[in-house]
């Protein structure tokens, strides 16, 4: 038999569309014992919380009060990271792309033949990207088979939510650091997604959190018979979802067209290999063609925006705003260690930096065309909210399970502190009154007031300001997580 629901009565963010979020002041929110949304009431005083918890059939469970300052929000996803890059963090930004692979990114992940290397760092990693806020997060391992099985088996440990992917790569990239056959790289593949899959769902749940994922590194660092023999795998298993990277720097996009000269496009290599489906995650999107973002709308394949990583390897600025009106799926990546921040929060803001870096290149060129929604405009709040939560969960396919709190849905959630105690002083100072021509000195309603706490927590917010992370109702991580 089922047990009680936790009740949480408090502040709570709910992401609904790319322009709208609900903000509910005084919320009671009830999540069930398998961890996912009961219901939702909203706009409920202290004096009627036992009233609606008695409507609801549930006087006798467990209210867990939010205080001052703080709010339920759902947790972040991140559509593009790479576990063994976590160690190279902050090294490196002097490179572009091709020459960042060569000289920081290879010689690290090598480094992860050694399994006792690999379960030390893979832990500190996952602990790190949870306590960020991502309670679900697209991992590339490296390119061993081992390792890869090390970091899943940490992750279902810990309780994130996940896909996990080990590099296919047999060509172009060092002597030491290349699988030595197609035959091997799909072979290793074969066996981590068995791996994978045997791993069991987590305590509360039947569904399991860790799915596996076809990783092709870039069409470079792949033989035409590997992606044939990927195509097979795919082919045979809708299911499986696929991720790789996709024009992200200029040197990057003119290679692979001389290794694809039968290719009229970049995003036509993936896609003669069948590679270009619903749950393909494409990272950064960058100098895409108009002919091959509709391939992409038409295949119904998700991007993965991350923008640290495209400023600080000097990549481009993604037209984010344009691919949104094309009705293309974007969600936001840290893309670690290209980008040097784990968490997501940062790649909200340097969204909303690059959204206004083609704003005023648009507002000072008098002939861009300004008639898009999203497209040359700075993104909003309620936007960068989206990309974060609800895109991230529909590049993943997962938006029907997470995302926001409708009910059904997984209880993957954040308690976010702005009030006192955080440690993290420009997140407490106070919301000051920015509405255009308002009365600056009126008190602001509670709902402004939490907006205001969002709009911080986007800005200046780090982990010191996530108290506690939930996956699928169970607590995982968070300052105030002692497991
Ligand atoms: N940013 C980034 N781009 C890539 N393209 C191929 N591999 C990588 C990688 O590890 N990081
Ligand atoms: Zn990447």
């Amino acid at each position: 038999m089922a047990g009680l629901p936790t009740i949480y009565y408090g502040a709570v963010v709910n992401p609904q569309t790319l322009k709208a979020y609900q903000a509910l002041p005084r919320c009671l929110l009830a999540v069930s014992s398998e961890g996912t949304i009961d219901w939702l009431v909203d706009d409920v005083e202290d004096s009627m919380v036992l009233e609606v918890m008695s409507q609801k059939g549930c006087v006798d469970a467990e209210v867990v009060p939010l205080r001052e300052g703080e709010f339920l929000m759902p947790g972040f996803v991140d559509t593009h990271t790479h576990a063994p890059q976590v160690p190279n963090m902050g090294s490196g930004q002097q490179y572009e792309l091709l020459d960042w692979l060569d000289n920081v990114t290879f010689p690290m992940e090598a480094n992860f033949a050694d399994v006792y290397f690999a379960r030390e760092t893979y832990s500190e990693v996952v602990r790190r990207i949870v306590n960020c806020g991502t309670t679900t997060c697209c991992y590339y391992g490296t390119l061993h088979v081992e390792a890869t099985k090390i970091l899943a088996e940490i992750i279902h440990a810990k309780g994130q939510r996940a896909y996990v992917g080990k590099c296919n790569m047999d060509r172009n990239s060092p002597d030491y650091y290349v699988e030595p056959s197609p035959e091997a790289s799909v072979a290793g593949t074969q066996e981590l997604i068995s791996y994978i899959r045997t791993l069991s769902p987590s305590p509360n749940t039947t569904t399991p959190l860790v799915h596996p994922i076809l990783t092709p590194r870039f069409a470079i660092s792949c033989t035409s018979p590997l992606l044939q023999s990927l195509q097979s795998l795919a082919v045979a298993d809708p299911s499986l979802a696929i991720q790789t990277h996709i024009s992200e720097n200029p040197s990057e996009i003119a290679f692979t067209l001389t290794l694809f000269p039968d290719a009229s496009s970049y995003a036509q290599v993936y896609d003669s290999f069948s590679l270009l489906r619903e749950n393909t995650i494409l990272a950064h999107a960058v100098h895409l063609r108009d002919d091959e973002k509709q391939l992409i709308k038409e295949r119904k394949a998700g991007i993965s925006h991350c923008p640290t990583s495209n400023f600080n390897l000097s990549s481009g600025v993604a037209p984010v705003g344009d691919l949104l009106d094309r009705g293309i799926k974007v969600g936001l990546g840290t893309d670690v260690s290209g980008g040097f921040s784990p968490s997501i929060l940062t790649a909200v803001q340097h969204a909303s930096i690059a959204s206004k870096v083609i704003a005023m290149n648009a507002r000072d060129t008098p002939d861009v065309v300004k008639d898009g929604v999203f497209a040359n405009h700075a993104l909003t709040i309620p936007t960068l909210l989206y990309l974060a939560t609800m895109g991230g969960a529909e590049v993943c396919c997962l938006d029907k399970q997470i995302g926001n709190f409708s009910v059904g849905k997984s209880f993957d959630a954040l308690v976010v502190n702005v009030g006192k105690g955080n440690a993290n002083p420009p997140a407490v100072w106070g919301v000051p009154n920015t509405t255009p021509k308002g009365d600056h000195t009126k008190p602001k309603s509670k709902k402004e007031e939490l907006d205001g706490w969002l709009e911080k927590f986007l800005f200046c917010g780090d982990d010191r300001n996530i108290r506690r992370v939930y996956v699928q109702g169970r607590l995982i991580g968070g300052t105030a997580f002692s497991g």
